[in-house]
């Protein structure tokens, strides 16, 4: 039965700093670092993942995602792994907010905005200014990412869940989906909305359920994939900690909500 090991990478600084953070490439904080190696620990020990051959490992283009994934295969003794990096699997995009406090967005917008921007489906925060600071990396990932490149009409300048999904998809096809129908077992190490984008494609999720999702950094989920149907097994994933998820994700939805 093929697997997809699933997760977000660990704190970043700008987690840390309670900061939109999107396209901006910041460091983990030494929480995160360790929130990777405690991942590794866990897919290493946990009867439903230590026999687990893992085959295949994605990741984005932002240095969180690919320190996190990098510290989880040392820790399992695999860095000959090959790993398939991609603009595709970043966070979203997350336009003119993007380097900005949380709760100064809260305060200046109002929790409604403020929760539209975050979770709908089709919240859009405002486009970033293409000359700021904060566009910087988004630039420097459209030069490095081939596939990027060659398509610079899909730089984005904000996104929305919506837009994740649509970008999202063609990767979700041709790699990681490709790679399990072959009887491979994938490691993902992604972003917040990339998780919710991606459950959202295999569970076929409503606009409304996907609002309440909310991904804790570092906590991996386990889903199978059925043999004959090559669709995931059961109606939902698998986090390998379930309890302890619940009150990270919880921790997460409240981001920015107080000061
Ligand atoms: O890009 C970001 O700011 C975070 O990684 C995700 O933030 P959110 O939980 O506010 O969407």
């Amino acid at each position: 039965m093929p697997k997809l090991l699933l997760l977000r990478h660990g704190q970043s600084q700008y987690n840390q700093e309670s900061r939109f953070c999107g396209w901006i490439n910041v460091p983990l904080t030494d929480t995160g670092k360790e929130q990777a190696r405690s991942s590794a620990e866990l897919i290493k020990t946990d009867p439903l993942t230590s026999k687990i051959p893992i085959h295949l490992t994605v990741t984005s283009r932002l240095q969180r995602a690919v320190v996190t994934s990098n510290i989880i295969l040392e820790s399992i003794d695999r860095l000959d792994m090959d790993v398939v990096k991609s603009w595709r699997l970043n966070e979203r995009h997350y336009g003119s907010l993007q380097g900005l406090k949380k709760n100064d967005i809260l305060q200046k917008y109002g929790q409604e905005k403020f929760m539209f921007w975050r979770r709908q489906y089709n919240g859009c925060p405002p486009e970033s200014d293409v000359d700021s600071e904060f566009y910087r990396d988004t630039l420097k990932i459209a030069e490095f990412d081939n596939d990027l490149a060659e398509h610079p009409s899909l730089v984005p300048k904000c996104e929305s869940l919506k837009m994740v999904i649509k970008r999202l998809k063609p990767f979700w096809e041709n790699v990681i989906y490709a790679s399990i129908k072959e009887k491979k077992n994938v490691l993902c190490v992604t972003h917040g909305s990339v998780v919710r984008a991606l459950l959202t494609i295999l569970y076929e999720l409503s606009e409304d359920e996907v609002e309440h999702l909310n991904i804790p950094n570092g906590m991996p989920i386990l889903i199978d994939f059925d043999d004959s149907t090559m669709k995931p097994k059961g109606n939902s994933w698998k986090y390998l900690e379930p309890e302890r998820a619940k009150i990270e994700a919880e921790r997460v939805r409240n981001d920015g909500l107080h000061q």
